[in-house]
């Protein structure tokens, strides 16, 4: 069995084709929704993907607002910049990039964040929101994971998904977002820590590999006709992206979504969604 491909990128392109409709009726009721970004420091990575949300948003119609903080900066300066977002009103939505400079009290920045602004879904109103099934910003990543997954027609009702990683933009929420009565699986929140971590692994009907460790999930760990999410991201010595997943796994996963290709294209659009969906509420706040 080859496995079928989980195509991030189509399923991304889709999703920015019909909010891309979503925002001309905004602007048709005098609503630009802009998305403001707050980069801190100079990692690559983090700015490709910063960069990448903003293409995102021109391409549908989403104004943007950049603003950039070298990696000396100090909390007071960050918070400024947040309680500058927080202000302005071309910036209906936005987001912190993660990780921020060692030293900074990640927790503290998102707390001071609007959470009726809060594009990421990484507020600890909108976590709570989660947490008590309340309409709210979802976290992009676990998002784009349960849309790519519906979008395929990969069932996750009653299905036992295998969650390997504990931090907080995908594991630690993930479970929440399935374990809903809409999606009804049940989850297994598994880490590096975890004892016979392969043994768990073989009982999932969906792996979410999460865990930034190259090759994590090999072939013999996964049960044949498994869907298999690739999501952690390591570089090998030339820069190129190492997945989670072991490339042999294509061979035993019915579904396996590629690594690039595959979930990253999924949290953007869903970032997407989200700017579009708070300024949809702000709009209907406003009437
Ligand atoms: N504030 C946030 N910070 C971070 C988040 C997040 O959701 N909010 N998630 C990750 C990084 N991330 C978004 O910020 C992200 C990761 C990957 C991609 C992506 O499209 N990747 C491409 C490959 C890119 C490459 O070659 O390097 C792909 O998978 O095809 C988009 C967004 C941590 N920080």
């Amino acid at each position: 069995m080859t496995a079928q491909i989980l195509d991030g990128k189509a399923t991304a392109a889709a999703i920015k084709s019909e909010l891309a409709e979503r925002v001309k009726a905004l602007k048709a009721q005098g609503v630009t929704p802009g998305l403001g970004t707050l980069l801190v420091g100079d990692d690559p990575g983090s700015r490709w993907y910063v960069n990448g949300k903003h293409r995102d948003c021109a391409e549908v119609g989403i104004a943007s607002i950049q603003r950039e903080l070298p990696a000396t900066a100090t909390q007071e300066e960050i918070e400024a910049v947040v309680r500058e977002l927080n202000e302005n009103p071309a910036c209906t939505g936005y987001i912190v990039q993660l990780p921020l400079p060692k030293g900074i009290d990640t927790n503290r920045v998102l707390q001071l964040m609007d959470p009726a602004k809060d594009a990421d879904g990484l507020h600890p109103m909108s976590l709570g929101r989660l947490v008590l099934n309340e309409t709210g910003p979802l976290p992009c990543t676990p998002n784009g994971i349960v849309e790519l997954l519906r979008r395929h027609g990969v069932e996750i009702n009653g299905a036992h998904v295998v969650v390997v990683g504990r931090g907080i933009t995908v594991g630690r929420s993930i479970g929440l977002l399935l374990t809903r009565r809409s999606e009804n699986a049940t989850v297994t929140l598994c880490h590096t820590g975890t004892r016979d971590l392969p043994g768990l692994l073989r009982q999932a009907d969906i792996i979410v590999a999460a865990a930034g460790v190259p090759h994590l999930v090999k072939p013999e760990d996964v049960k044949p006709g498994a869907a298999v999410l690739d999501v952690g991201v390591s570089r090998d010595e030339n820069g190129k992206i190492v997945g989670d997943v072991h490339p042999g796994v294509r061979e035993v996963a019915a579904w396996l979504s590629p690594n690039p290709g595959g979930v990253g294209p999924m949290t953007r659009a869903l970032l997407v969604q989200n700017v579009v969906e708070a300024a949809e509420r702000a709009a209907d706040a406003a009437h």
